[in-house]
């Protein structure tokens, strides 16, 4: 069942955080790095589970990945066609990004592959990358019917440009068709449904692949060689930072900064939730991480009100729903988060075990078939509830029990996968 953790109430949060690196940027980092042709270094790279899983993946491929004390990395690949055949499976463990990028970069290569990852892993779903992929030549089989891992990618022969319409609105699958398209005959056009995030393109461009971007279009011509940065500085993880954000704001006598925050556009949708909701936030100090835009963000208790988070804004604040149903327990009034159907596809039914581990807590919470509605506000009780193995749950679930009466929570050391940090930071902030 894993380790369990029990979080008694804060009086109040009071602090500086240095939020860690930005997981999404932090995989990309290494995967780009890893296909050119000099070494690059890589500082704030995020040291934790997910991002291991993919250093580990590109050490197999034939890059190699050294750290110092400072967990600081360098990435010396041996060019654009420099990644050679593993010598077994390559494990992707609980992370998405990872196992879905890696099929696109990997279905393009001269070689055969085999992908997984841990169980949750390999019942997400994988159909949603292959379709592209195999319309543009790569051949990539699956469990069931290809819709699940293990993965198995035969060397590619031609890989041709497409034109996709996505039919979701998803940055893994972008990517996934952007990583192959680098090595395809011809133009590639993607069409989002809505923009999500922008990292991929961003991090082309760093390495000086020109990405042509009209509205929710993106056109990517095929590339030959990649002209690696000397430095990658990747700025914090806006996902993380969000449960200081939602507990700042809930708990009262609370004061936090949080120092170093991405605030690419595209991951923003939480400061403009919470903003909504009443919340006292600043952003300060915005400056550039290469191109990333980064910020300082000082949070302060207010007390919220309801809000409806409805489908346009659900890309750009995917990963931060659990926690904003917790913020939504303290705030006056209703919360509605509708088209938010894709949580339930990520490491667990998102939608499911928020409101029923909430529940636990003595939370009145409704779920629908594509989101939330919740009541607020509620008065919460001591309990124990359950992660299911998902990170962003048990970081949701802390924060619930900070601001109200405490509570246990099984198998919370998966907060390894995104934030190993989370539970130490929350002693040095604490106000008794
Ligand atoms: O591209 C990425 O780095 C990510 C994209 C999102 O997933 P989807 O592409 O499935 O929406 C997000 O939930 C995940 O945590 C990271
Ligand atoms: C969904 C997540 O990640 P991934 O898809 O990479 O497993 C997440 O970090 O919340």
């Amino acid at each position: 069942m894993g380790e369990v953790i029990k979080v008694a109430p804060a009086a109040g949060l009071k602090g500086t955080i240095n939020i860690p690196g930005d997981k999404s940027i932090s995989h990309r980092s290494v995967m780009l790095a890893g296909l050119a042709d000099s070494p690059v270094t890589v500082t704030n790279f995020l040291q934790a589970a997910d991002c291991r899983s993919t250093i580990a993946c590109m050490q197999a491929l034939g890059v190699t990945v050294e750290q110092d004390e400072e967990g600081q990395l360098t990435v010396t690949g041996n060019g654009f066609y420099g990644l050679s055949e593993p010598a077994t499976v390559l494990d992707a463990g609980n992370s998405g990004t990872t196992i879905r990028l890696l099929t696109g970069l990997l279905g393009a290569q001269s070689f055969f592959t085999v992908l997984t990852g841990d169980y949750s892993l390999r019942n997400r779903p994988m159909a949603r990358v292959i379709t592209p992929l195999a319309k543009m030549g790569l051949q990539i089989l699956g469990r069931e019917q290809s819709r699940y891992a293990p993965l198995a990618i035969m060397p590619a022969t031609e890989i041709t440009g497409i034109e996709y319409d996505m039919p979701v609105a998803s940055a893994q699958v972008k990517s996934a068709i952007l990583l192959a398209a680098l090595y395809a005959v011809s133009p590639t056009v993607i069409i989002e449904p809505m923009p999500s995030r922008d990292h991929t393109e961003r991090m082309f461009e760093t390495f000086g692949i020109p990405v042509l971007r009209t509205g929710n279009t993106i056109t990517l011509n095929p590339v030959q060689k990649l002209t690696a940065p000397a430095l990658i500085n990747i700025p914090g993880d806006i996902s993380s930072a969000a449960f200081w954000l939602v507990a700042a704001s809930v708990i009262p006598n609370s004061r936090l900064t949080l120092v170093n925050v991405g605030v690419n556009p595209t991951r923003t949708g939480i400061l403009d939730v919470l903003q909504a909701m009443g919340a006292d936030i600043a952003v300060v100090n915005e400056r550039w991480s290469g191109r990333e835009p980064v910020a300082d963000i000082i949070v302060k208790s207010a007390q919220l009100k309801g809000t409806t988070i409805g489908p346009e804004i659900i890309p750009r604040l995917i990963d931060e729903i659990p926690v904003l149903a917790v913020a939504a327990l303290f705030a006056e009034g209703q919360t509605v988060v509708q088209g938010a159907e894709e949580l339930r596809v990520k490491e667990t039914d998102r939608l499911k075990a928020v409101s029923l581990e909430l529940s636990k807590l003595g939370a009145k919470i409704t779920e629908t078939p594509d989101g939330l509605i919740v009541d607020g506000p509620q008065q919460l009780d001591f309990a124990t509830c359950y992660s299911h193995h998902d990170h962003r749950m048990a970081m949701a679930l802390a924060v619930a029990g900070l601001a109200a009466q405490g509570a246990e929570i099984a198998a919370a050391d998966c907060v390894n996968i995104s934030y190993p940090d989370f539970f130490a930071v929350i002693t040095g902030l604490r106000q008794e």
